[in-house]
């Protein structure tokens, strides 16, 4: 677990382009590299004292690089002195300095070290505890150390951290004991909480981690379906019995607007939690309307209700509309709010033009680099499928998926890519959220996606819960201003790159413009190798026969 929390601290990744495998905590060397930073600090101030014209401000930066490494190693220092208890604020300040941790707002709890750490201070569930230690969390990461205790306390709260950094879990334990400790107070037949998000696939995946959770504790928590619906709607259930209900927004929306108001089995005012995943998707041109009319609804009337969003980014317009909806908020960022997971190498492939893709993944399958479990991003269901046609007869292995698949293929799919009997899934941005898929090798973006958040959410499926993980973006000509925000993130994440690169990461001209918009491919060869070999076949055959009666008759021609 040591190894997830360096890796989830972000403490791993070197300045340059590889990742570093070794994560044994410096140990050894870190007296050392206490004294090399002492010394620096020293040198830093002489220079500084007798730099009378202030002439080294126009080294910054160089400086502000340098203050990064420091920043790296005093990080390393603080590690030292990590406390496993916290019960004070500067044991807190050392927590947060190690976890790369900016909290903001009124009264902030102290994080907790351990989740023994709760005990000491809330009334937490055995059952809780021990299902924590069966699925094999022993310690808190960076997210969860804070939110835990905000959420405990009740306050509204808007959170930031890296994809596969656990967020999953920093909202379901604090959600899942407070449930608990209220229906050990109330009656039954109260609906207290709702998670929402984006994808019926993420919905599904918290149902069964909250599952997991709550294992023994005796909650009924449940995922939102047509047919589960059809039944609230109908009548068939008289009597809610269900505590916690996970769902997308549209779902919800369907239920909330079909009841019967006077039947009152499902009482949305009494509800306690409102938990917002994926917000800043949540809150976007896609989904705002929805969110709206949910949030509308269930805060009417219901000063008590606790607001909790969750995201790996949350861009400043979104954090604006969304924190509106907050009542006296807290603010957690771990790390960098626009950077990719630590953990993940990332590297750009130039290809040419669009035939120059097709040539590009023909031979990262010849290299080692090509390693399944792999997921693919295309910009639209129809590149997906072509691309699906395309690699069919390579002996990949390949599924397609995108939102014209039933839900039964999708959960068919997904289970079948999760076993291992599917190596490479192809698909579009449905997939790129949330999902915690075990292991994945490779993300591959056939086409560039068209922000750095929906980049930053695409490479966060590899690279997960302590994992390394490698992305590699293609581009073309034509995405030489969709590239400018990768290009950004990567520099967040410390990668190296060619000064060309940097120059053209930092030109912000044209970007607005391109922002948010598909760029018109080149079609991907939909005809499949099999009938292009066919295809091949016949028409030599043709040409051999013609030839042969060439040969026969010469005058003819
Ligand atoms: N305390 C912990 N110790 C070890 N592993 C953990 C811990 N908490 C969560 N994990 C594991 O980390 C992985 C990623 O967690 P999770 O899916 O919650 O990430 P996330 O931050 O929600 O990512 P995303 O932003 O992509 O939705 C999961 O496999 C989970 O089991």
């Amino acid at each position: 677990m040591d190894i997830f929390r360096v890796l989830t601290r972000g403490a791993s990744l070197k300045k340059t382009k590889e990742i570093t495998t070794d994560y044994s905590l410096p140990g050894a060397s870190k007296q050392g590299k206490k004294d090399k930073l002492k010394a620096k600090n020293l040198e830093k101030q002489v220079s500084k004292e007798i730099d009378f014209f202030k002439t080294n401000k126009f080294q910054d930066k160089a400086e502000a690089s340098e203050d990064e490494e420091e920043e790296e190693e005093e990080v390393a220092f603080y590690e030292k002195k990590a406390p496993n208890k916290v019960t004070t604020e500067e044991e807190a300040r050392q927590l947060r300095k190690v976890n790369k941790a900016k909290i903001t707002g009124d009264d902030i709890p102290l994080p907790i070290a351990s989740f023994n750490d709760i005990k000491s201070r809330f009334t937490i569930s055995p059952e809780l505890l021990a299902n924590l230690d069966v699925l094999g969390f022993d310690k808190p990461t960076a997210i969860q150390s804070e939110t835990i205790p905000i959420s405990l306390f009740h306050r509204d709260l808007i959170a930031c951290a890296p994809t596969g950094s656990g967020k999953t879990l920093a909202f379901l334990v604090p959600l899942i004991q407070q449930i608990q400790d209220l229906k050990n107070k109330n009656e039954d037949d109260v609906l207290k909480g709702v998670i929402l998000s984006p994808t019926k696939e993420l919905a599904k995946q918290i149902y069964e981690v909250a599952l997991k959770l709550s294992k023994g504790m005796g909650l009924n928590i449940t995922l939102l379906s047509k047919s589960l619906n059809a039944k609230f709607k109908n009548g068939v259930i008289k009597k809610n019995k269900y505590e916690l209900i996970i769902t997308t927004p549209l779902r919800l929306i369907d239920l909330m607007t079909n009841l019967d108001p006077s039947s009152k089995v499902l009482d949305f005012q009494k509800l306690k939690f409102l938990i917002m995943d994926e917000a800043d998707k949540l809150f976007d041109k896609t989904f705002i309307a929805q969110t709206d009319e949910i949030v509308s609804k269930i805060t009417t009337n219901n000063a008590k209700l606790q607001k909790l969003m969750f995201s790996a980014t949350i861009p400043s317009k979104i954090e604006q509309i969304a924190s509106s909806v907050l009542i006296d908020p807290i603010r957690v960022i771990i790390g960098h709010k626009e950077a990719a997971n630590d953990s993940i190498e990332q590297k750009l492939v130039y290809t040419g033009n669009e035939e120059g893709k097709l040539l590009a993944i023909r031979q990262l399958i010849q290299e080692s680099e090509f390693r399944p479990p792999i997921i693919i991003f295309l910009q639209s269901i129809a590149r997906a499928k072509a691309l699906y046609h395309e690699l069919l007869y390579d002996n990949l292995k390949i599924e397609v998926l995108h939102s014209e698949k039933t839900q039964t293929q999708r959960d068919d799919i997904i289970a079948r890519f999760k076993k291992g009997d599917v190596w490479c899934l192809i698909c579009t941005d449905v997939l790129s959220r949330g999902l915690d898929f075990k292991k994945i090798n490779l993300v591959l973006n056939y086409d560039v996606p068209l922000t750095a958040q929906d980049y930053v959410h695409r490479i966060g499926r590899t690279g997960r819960g302590g994992k390394i993980g490698k992305a590699i973006t293609l581009y073309t000509n034509q995405d030489t201003q969709l590239i400018k925000p990768i290009l950004n993130v990567m520099k967040q994440n410390g990668v190296e790159m060619e000064g060309w690169l940097q120059n053209l990461a930092a030109d912000k001209k044209g970007y607005r413009e391109a922002k948010g918009k598909r760029v018109e491919r080149k079609q991907i060869s939909t005809v499949p190798r099999v009938v292009k070999m066919k295809r091949k076949h016949k028409n030599q055959m043709i040409e051999d026969s013609k030839k042969r009666k060439l040969q026969q008759s010469p005058n003819k021609l």
